[in-house]
């Protein structure tokens, strides 16, 4: 077993009588691939909302690496090496692929005030965006304008920029979201072969239970804020809780 990259511990929300955790407690292993599915309205996106810190938990405790982030901002947290790439598309249409990455690229290494047009002569900057687009696959793209880009390819703009904050632990929500066939079977590819390096720890947000049975080691299922499933695809794929609540027929 892997150590405990994060660990998370009675965990609770309610949104008025809705509850969305209810003693949610649950440790991430270092390199597991894990998804956490659930139905509609499971309480998946308030979770990654608390671990990531855009929204307080009303009781519990968040550890990253053994330290209690439960109060730290996001940008603290972000430092610390816990990001998420967001559903919404986060790319600035009018710049590059190469200026997308280097401004976070910029901002770890706190030059933030430097123009980007001098970016370019900034080979330890250079040698990092790059790097980047390749673990990507967009390097051959790197001066296209990211307004041109396809929707796949805009998705995995999204990883390259979360890329760039070098993050120890990845939320990806919905990565595959309004993919056609092959940029799906390109992106899942991307983020087997990113998780093969080690480097990123990501944890999926996920609906179609294809990409989540197909690239994860390890499967969460939310329902009603409690956890109703935890384990690899075939041990989630036949716990008859989860069958009968979440998947159903889809599995039967
Ligand atoms: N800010 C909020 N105020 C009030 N209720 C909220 C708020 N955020 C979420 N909820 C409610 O909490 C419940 C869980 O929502 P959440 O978005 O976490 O579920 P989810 O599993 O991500 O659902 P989906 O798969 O549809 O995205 C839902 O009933 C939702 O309406």
């Amino acid at each position: 077993m892997n150590a405990a990259l994060l660990e998370v511990r009675d965990l609770n929300k309610a949104f008025g009588n809705v509850v969305t955790a209810r003693n949610l407690s649950f440790s991430l292993a270092d390199g597991t691939l894990t998804s956490i599915i659930g139905p509609n309205g499971a309480g998946k996106s308030t979770l990654i909302n608390i671990l990531s810190g855009s929204i307080p938990p009303d009781s519990g405790e968040i550890l990253f690496q053994g330290q209690d982030i439960t109060r730290y901002p996001i940008d603290r947290r972000v430092r610390q090496g816990l990001c998420r790439s967001f559903q919404v598309a986060n790319v600035f249409g009018h710049l590059s692929l190469f200026e997308n990455i280097a401004i976070p690229v910029i901002a770890l290494k706190q030059k933030a005030t430097s123009f980007l047009c001098s970016v370019k002569k900034d080979l330890e900057v250079k040698q990092a965006v790059d790097k980047i687009l390749d673990r990507i696959g967009l390097l051959d793209h790197s001066h296209v304008s990211a307004s041109a880009l396809s929707h796949g390819d805009r998705r995995l703009l999204e990883v390259g920029i979360a890329l760039a904050a070098k993050p120890k632990l990845l939320f990806l929500d919905e990565p595959t979201a309004g993919m056609n066939p092959v940029e799906r079977t390109r992106i899942l590819q991307n983020i087997r072969d990113l998780s093969a390096e080690g480097e990123v720890t990501f944890v999926i947000v996920e609906h179609d239970m294809d990409v989540v049975f197909s690239l994860s080691e390890r499967v969460i299922v939310l329902y009603r804020g409690n956890i109703i499933g935890d384990g690899t695809p075939e041990q989630v794929k036949s716990n008859p809780k989860v069958r009968e609540v979440y998947l159903g027929e889809e599995v039967a």
